[in-house]
């Protein structure tokens, strides 16, 4: 079995994974809430209580049959294909992507949950990530609360084809959601809802963030830090393993992000090499054991397409070629012509 699933060798394996029961899928009604700040962005829109996960099915507690879609014109579909288009409305992107380089991986320190910015290389890396994946639709963008993350998401935005601006949902209190408001509807069309979300932050490292990992590994053994900084159960001194922060991640994406992707939205989530770790962990049902050896590098996007229940990897768009990915789905290809010919 192969356990090393470096980010070089997701591009290369095409399992299938069966997560969901498909038909849910008939039954799942897209929900539609007005976010208070003003926007409103459809279909499942994160909202605790809309969805309860059991397991790995999803069960429907409430949905609303109301849906306002946020248009897009590359997306519209024509009269004739409009039936057709909504047959497939279960298919949607899911990228992943560790933030750049930061200033504390450029001196090789233990980061954690300290909240540093990436470094000139990282800017570089996010920018690079960017251009990948320029031609892939995104409709709503996770990050974690750090600002390496978040840099990341942003910078890679810039490079977006579509050029729609991602603009951060301010929910933090009544105030914020009244202050960031947005009095245009076309504006609010062109824009990229970006959630913050804590349960995305990197592994909190406890005692070993700020600490140089080389001289940590020379002071208490190579083999015990491996184990700190990989083992699935075994946590830092007072820091978290990657069970725990599985168990805040995985959570969040089930409740939060599988919704979205459920009902058609493409999402990016812009975050940590240990808190992706765990979600790749439970997208591609790594063992305790496998999920030791994999390794995330920092700024390269990770693409997996959901259609009809399953997640499928597709390793980065630009492993094994960009044509691969294309090739695969209709819809993206169909997206990437429309940019092409908008654009020309
Ligand atoms: O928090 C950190 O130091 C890094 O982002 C991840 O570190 P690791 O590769 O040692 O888990």
């Amino acid at each position: 079995m192969a356990s090393v699933v470096s980010h070089q060798a997701i591009g290369t394996l095409q399992s299938h994974r069966y997560l969901h029961d498909s038909r849910l899928h008939q039954e799942l009604r897209s929900t539609s809430v007005k976010l208070t700040n003003g926007f409103i962005f459809s279909n499942g829109f994160s909202r605790r209580g809309c969805y309860c996960s059991s397991s790995r099915n999803f069960t429907v507690i409430q949905s609303s049959a109301s849906q306002t879609s946020v248009f897009d014109p590359v997306k519209a579909p024509s009269k004739s294909n409009a039936s057709e288009s909504r047959k497939k409305s279960n298919e949607a992107a899911l990228i992943l992507i560790r933030h750049g380089e930061s200033l504390w991986n450029e001196k090789n320190l233990f980061t954690g949950c300290v909240d540093v910015p990436l470094s000139k290389k990282g800017v570089e890396e996010a920018i690079e990530a960017g251009k990948r994946i320029s031609s892939i639709p995104v409709d709503t963008i996770y990050t974690s609360a750090l600002i390496r993350a978040q840099m990341t998401a942003m910078l890679a935005m810039t490079q977006h084809r579509r050029r729609k601006v991602p603009v951060v949902i301010h929910n933090e209190s009544e105030q914020a959601r009244a202050w960031s408001q947005i009095f245009s509807e076309d504006t609010k069309k062109q824009s990229i809802p970006v959630i913050e979300a804590w349960q995305l932050n990197e592994r909190m490292y406890g005692e070993l963030q700020g600490l140089n990992k080389q001289e940590t590994s020379d002071r208490y053994g190579k083999e015990q830090v491996h184990e700190w900084r990989r083992s699935y159960d075994i946590p830092p001194p007072n820091g978290e393993s990657l069970e725990m922060c599985a168990q805040r991640a995985v959570a969040y994406f089930r409740d939060q992000i599988e919704p979205q992707l459920l009902s058609g939205k493409n999402v990016m989530i812009a975050a940590h090499g240990n808190s992706l770790r765990s979600i790749i962990m439970y997208l591609d049902k790594l063992t305790s054991q496998e999920v030791i050896s994999l390794e995330l590098s920092t700024g390269i996007p990770m693409l997996y397409i959901f259609k009809e229940g399953k997640f499928i990897r597709r390793g980065s768009p630009v492993a094994p070629s960009e044509a691969g990915v294309y090739a695969y789905t209709r819809r993206l290809a169909q997206y990437r012509q429309k940019l092409d010919e908008m654009l020309e």
